[in-house]
């Protein structure tokens, strides 16, 4: 039997997108930026950030100055990280074929992957400064192919978040906007008077920046639905309570509406998860963000076998899913809806967010239903071309496109395949002036 030991306020299994507060309030600022441009984006920057710097764009002198206050060991680490994070990227870009095929004689299909001509990198910052999703947006867009990528990061309670305009600028930001929220978003998706707008915008961020990034969809790309993290742990009675608990913790601290659960067929492990997280919460610096984010959003459930765990997991769709088990890589067999999966103790939800190389931009809120996280083929169109180099052939498909049209009620379709077959072959043309045919 299935039993909760904990359960969330609100439970975190994938029903909703957004909240319908957050889409007015947002759909709102849209609206303003559509009409007042720049102006109102210095307002909402105002308004939200307190920030109201003469340019929202960082100059070259601006950049050095900034790179040159980052610490050297800092450094360092982003470009070990940004090597990571590359080389997986290349791998997976290597993965994506590119072809063509004679599907019947001098039939010619193909498919071709062109990146999309700019790109923009939203990269959070109201909490914490998310250097890495600098590596994983800019990077990763760059490893694509993109020619322009542009990127926004908000200003940290009214200071330059030096580390991540470094790792911004190491990434390969072709442009760099000190600009936050929904401001940021919108002035990339549709222009204003001094950013010129992308085709298509990646990157995570809180309730806001989400529901902005959704609301614009169409009207631009967007790379998918990257909302508040989550965690999800499935565990059997082989796990370590105590890196369970830490674990949970870990991504709890992203802020207090991140969802930390965990599903275990160890009863006792699961009490003594709640024991250690209790214990760990009160001296965690992070405890702003941690503790409501645990208090309303923790869950732990304890399940009869791991099949159920699994299955139980999937209807999560979590963002994060971490596998402490006797038999980590079963879940690869037996799970389909997670952003990332984690297999073991050795790594966690860290190592991905921060440093192993593997994309960190996640869907959320059920958005791993439908789709895995950002990548560089999300940068890329797959898009398809064809030739028919053969008379009989052209001859052939006409005659069929001329009977298939006809059946849709489609008579000037049915006319472009029937003057094939009858150039290419016999067919007449009943319904052309004589003068016309057969030229
Ligand atoms: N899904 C993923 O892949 C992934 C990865 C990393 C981080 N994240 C998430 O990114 C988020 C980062 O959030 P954050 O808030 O720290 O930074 P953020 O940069 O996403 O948002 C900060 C901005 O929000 C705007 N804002 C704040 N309150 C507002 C309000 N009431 N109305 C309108 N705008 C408002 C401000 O303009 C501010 O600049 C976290 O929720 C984290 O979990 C998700
Ligand atoms: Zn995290």
């Amino acid at each position: 039997m299935t039993f909760a030991l904990k359960r969330a306020a609100e439970s975190s299994a994938a029903t909703t997108t957004s909240l319908p507060d957050v889409q007015d309030k947002v759909a709102a600022i849209i609206a303003d930026i559509r009409e007042r441009g720049d102006e109102a984006v210095r307002e909402c920057s105002a308004r939200f950030d307190k920030w109201e710097p003469e340019a929202f764009r960082l100059s070259k002198e601006q950049i050095d100055e900034i790179l040159a206050r980052v610490p050297d060991q800092v450094i360092t680490d982003i470009e070990f990280v940004q090597q990571q994070v590359r080389g997986f990227a290349e791998k997976q870009l290597e993965s994506m074929r590119e072809i063509e095929v004679e599907t019947l004689p001098g039939v010619h299909l193909g498919q071709k992957h062109i990146p999309v001509a700019a790109a923009g990198a939203y990269v959070p910052g109201g909490r914490y400064p998310l250097l890495a999703s600098a590596h994983m947006t800019i990077l990763t867009a760059k490893a694509a192919g993109v020619p322009r990528v542009i990127a926004c990061t908000p200003p940290i309670r009214g200071e330059v978040p030096d580390a991540t305009v470094a790792a911004m600028h190491l990434a390969g930001a072709d442009e760099i906007y000190l600009l936050g929220g929904v401001q940021a978003v919108v002035s990339m998706a549709l222009g204003t008077e001094t950013i010129a707008p992308v085709d298509m915008l990646a990157g995570p961020g809180n309730a806001f920046v989400a529901e902005a990034k959704r609301q614009l969809y169409g009207e631009i790309g967007i790379d998918l639905f990257a909302g508040p993290t989550e965690v999800l742990i499935v565990a059997d009675e082989t796990a370590d309570p105590f890196v369970v608990a830490v674990d949970l913790l870990s991504q709890a601290e992203h802020g207090p509406d991140s969802p930390a659960v965990l599903i275990t067929t160890s009863e006792a492990l699961g009490r003594s998860v709640i024991e250690h997280v209790e214990q760990l919460l009160p001296d965690m610096p992070t405890r702003d963000n941690a503790e409501p984010a645990w208090r309303d959003h923790g869950e732990v459930h304890v399940v009869p076998d791991l099949d159920e765990a699994y299955r139980l997991a999937d209807t999560y769709a979590s963002e994060h899913v971490q596998i402490l088990t006797r038999q980590p890589r079963e879940a690869l067999e037996k799970m389909r809806n997670y952003g990332a999966l984690f297999l073991g103790e050795g790594t966690c939800v860290s190592y991905g967010d921060k440093v192993i190389g593997t994309n960190h931009v996640l869907p959320t809120r059920g958005a791993a239903r439908y789709t895995g996280g950002l990548w560089v083929g999300k940068y890329l169109k797959t898009v398809t071309y064809q030739e028919v180099t053969d008379t009989d052939a052209s001859a052939r498909l006409g005659e069929v496109c001329g009977r298939a049209a006809r059946v849709e009620l489609f008579e000037g379709h049915a006319r472009s395949g029937d003057v094939r077959a009858a150039k290419y072959g016999t067919a007449d043309l009943p319904w052309a002036p004589n003068a016309l045919t057969r030229s």
